[in-house]
């Protein structure tokens, strides 16, 4: 059996009195709650850990440096992630990739640093709204995986989250037979090159737009097993209903 994950994406918004989302998170859970990790601001990280201590929830970070220290003024390696109690991070966000310029290459070397340390990687992928208009997505996805994905990749170490770049704080969602065939897309490419194992066990999560409200169509799709989830994550009263429509799924 996959494990179901729900992802909460906090970008760069919060600061400590945002914390008390999370402590309202707690009482929300469902009684069989799916995995929850929560992705703050690097700040917040530490206290972050500290509230969710006795929970089933995790924290993670949004992107780590690829290298493990050195001068690298204003970054945050793996290691540092880790000292603070976080067991995940994002990597490949495609507002990193966007915003820094960051390419598939770099995507694998922070994937392979967030294991060096221990964390669990979070590698995105998504089309742009040009490429998902004219009808490369599919390509598009194929080269981000070829790219993105380090060769030791396992079920433990990582999840992979597909967000359609048109779809993220826009309000527009694929329809379920576009999210169906990307998802399948995926999970088929990773069987030829990791093989049924590795692939069968690996979670893929969606993400753009996830609402309470569309939650449980998304949650339909075969190969989805969650959600990596932007603006319905800040507030305890959206996130909860979309756990719980995870759980249900
Ligand atoms: O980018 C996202 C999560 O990483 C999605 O953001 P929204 O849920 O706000 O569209």
């Amino acid at each position: 059996m996959r494990r179901k994950l729900a992802a909460g994406n906090w970008k760069m918004n919060g600061t400590a009195a945002s914390l008390a989302e999370l402590e309202a998170l707690k009482s929300l859970l469902p009684a069989d709650t799916p995995d929850v990790v929560i992705c703050p601001p690097a700040p917040l990280l530490f206290r972050a850990t500290q509230a969710a201590k006795g929970t089933s929830i995790r924290i993670g970070a949004q992107d780590c440096h690829m290298q493990a220290s050195g001068a690298f003024t204003g970054d945050i390696s793996a290691d540092m992630i880790a000292d603070t109690g976080a067991t995940y991070v994002i990597v490949g966000h495609s507002e990193r990739r966007e915003a820094h310029e960051e390419r598939d290459r770099d995507v694998r070397k922070k994937a392979k640093s967030a294991w060096a340390a221990d964390l669990t990687a979070i590698i995105c992928i998504g089309e742009t709204l040009e490429d998902h208009e004219a009808n490369n997505t599919l390509d598009i996805i194929a080269g981000q995986l070829a790219g993105s994905l380090p060769g030791e990749m396992t079920p433990t170490n990582t999840v992979i989250a597909y967000e359609p770049i048109w779809a993220i704080g826009t309000g527009k969602v694929p329809t379920l037979d576009q999210i169906v065939e990307v998802h399948d897309f995926i999970r088929e490419r990773i069987t030829t090159r990791y093989g049924a194992p590795v692939a069968e066990l690996i979670p893929l999560l969606y993400g753009g737009s996830v609402k309470p409200d569309n939650a449980a169509m998304i949650f339909q799709a075969e190969n989805v097993d969650g959600a990596l989830v932007g603006g319905a994550s800040l507030k305890a009263a959206d996130f909860g209903p979309i756990i719980s429509a995870l759980a249900k799924s």
